[in-house]
């Protein structure tokens, strides 16, 4: 089968517009996992539009016994977690790259809690088994946390269920903070209590309140129109449903893009970016252990630019939708612009792992950019269309986290054409 590939362009120099950013998939999935453990369950607001969110949705309502999480991340581990706490018997599944994607460490989390689960491929791999069981056996739980704090979320929204509640040690150098503490905010707006000393997260048992919530915008989603702003000699964007105080990781954005000339001004209705004349650092550092969903797009604003990039913190990349170090290095090739390794004694922070983006991007006369399943990929490129045209393959990838995005370009005035 041919591949759908789109062309993106835009051929205006000052871009205005207003965009109604969907909710967040992080956020609405820990609020529907939440909801379903709640005696009295009240509505979510505002809630992501996504593929992930719509097969959270999609299993927590389901009767059957074999379910799919397809490519969604969260969705398969919170579920891990659910259904091993739920005494049900079923099998949960996903992509291809799910089943390359570890579940390990929470499996063995979840069975030194009293929980039956086999794996039915790999060992450490989806797909999983559950029989049923109920998790009585300890509450105080070793987790490692150096490789996917979606292990810990799943955890700790299933914790206060548990007639012990849960004692988390988290041992290892913690990857995605940020996130963990999302979980928390969110099981706070739901009446719970926590504690959180040191490595230790404390939760005690008791119960869900039922509470009406409203998620807020995506800020991963905002992501691109920063790069759209950075790469624009001038603009004026307006994005909805972002929050000044919010628990999103990728919140960071606004201080990270004002070193691009991208300044950020909130108001009732969300935030404003506003660019008024070009600029080009020269070079560019951050370490992105707590963001590591917006890497990509800030490779790529560099790369557009010119500016150098010294990117750490992306030691959990490699293990998301695609080898999202590798899919960066060969695309941003195609464009001259390097994306390496630097050696140990470069690094200026010790013992810290540093990417350097390297080069300013010399566009082809065409240029295509395959998607790696990874709708990160098509969105963190396509803003290049800012600078050149550029084409897109799979652009349908972008529903796991952002079904309108090609539509909210077009209503910023690009054009994205079926090519
Ligand atoms: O809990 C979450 O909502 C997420 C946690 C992060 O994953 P890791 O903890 O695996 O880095 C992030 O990359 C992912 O997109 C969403
Ligand atoms: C890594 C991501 O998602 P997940 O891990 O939930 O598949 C993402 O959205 O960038």
């Amino acid at each position: 089968m041919s591949k759908q590939v789109i062309n993106i362009s835009l051929d205006r120099e000052s871009l205005e517009g207003e965009i109604a950013l969907d909710g967040s998939k992080s956020i609405s999935n820990r609020a529907l996992i939440i909801q379903a453990l709640t005696e009295m369950p009240k509505p979510i607001h505002h809630l992501s539009t996504s593929n992930d969110t719509k097969a959270l949705q999609h299993i927590l309502n389901s009767s059957g016994d074999v379910f799919d999480a397809g490519a969604a991340g969260t969705t398969f581990r919170f579920l891990t977690a659910y259904l091993a706490a739920s005494g049900k018997s079923c099998t949960l599944t996903g992509s291809e790259r799910m089943k390359q994607r570890p579940i390990g460490e929470l499996v063995e989390a979840l069975r030194t809690l009293g929980a039956n689960i086999t794996y039915l491929g790999e060992p450490g791999y989806p797909p999983l088994r559950f029989e049923p069981a109920t998790l009585t056996k300890n509450s105080v739980l070793p987790i490692a946390s150096h490789i996917s704090s979606q292990f810990i979320s799943a955890l700790l929204l299933i914790a206060p269920t548990l007639p012990g509640g849960l004692t988390l040690q988290l041992g290892g150098e913690m990857v995605s903070r940020s996130y963990i503490e999302l979980t928390l905010q969110v099981m706070q707006a739901y009446g719970v209590r926590y504690e959180w000393k040191d490595n230790e997260i404390t939760v005690p048992h008791q119960s869900y309140q039922g509470k009406e919530f409203t998620v807020e915008s995506d800020w991963s989603a905002a992501s691109y129109y920063y790069s759209i702003a950075a790469l624009s000699d001038s603009c004026r964007l307006q994005l909805h449903g972002l929050n000044e105080k919010s628990f999103q990781g990728d919140a960071v954005l606004p201080e990270l893009y004002e070193s691009f000339g991208v300044h950020t001004t909130y108001t009732s209705a969300g935030i404003t970016l506003t660019k008024t004349s070009p600029l080009v650092p020269a070079s560019f550092e951050h370490n992105f252990i707590l963001c590591p969903d917006i890497a990509q797009t800030i490779a790529v604003t560099c790369a557009g630019l010119g500016t150098d990039g010294l990117f750490s913190g992306l030691q959990t990349l490699s293990i998301k939708e695609t080898d999202r170090i590798a899919a960066l290095k060969t695309e941003l090739a195609k464009l001259n612009v390097s994306f390496t390794k630097m050696p140990p004694k470069f690094s200026p922070l010790t013992g810290e792992e540093f990417y350097l983006v390297s080069g300013k991007a010399a566009f082809p006369e065409t240029v295509t950019f395959p998607t790696y399943e990874d709708h990160r990929m098509a969105m963190a490129f396509a803003p290049l269309a800012v600078l050149h045209p550029v084409r897109i393959e799979e652009p349908d990838v972008v529903r796991k986290s952002y079904p309108d995005f090609w539509l909210d370009l077009e209503r910023l005035g690009f054009s994205v054409e079926k090519g």
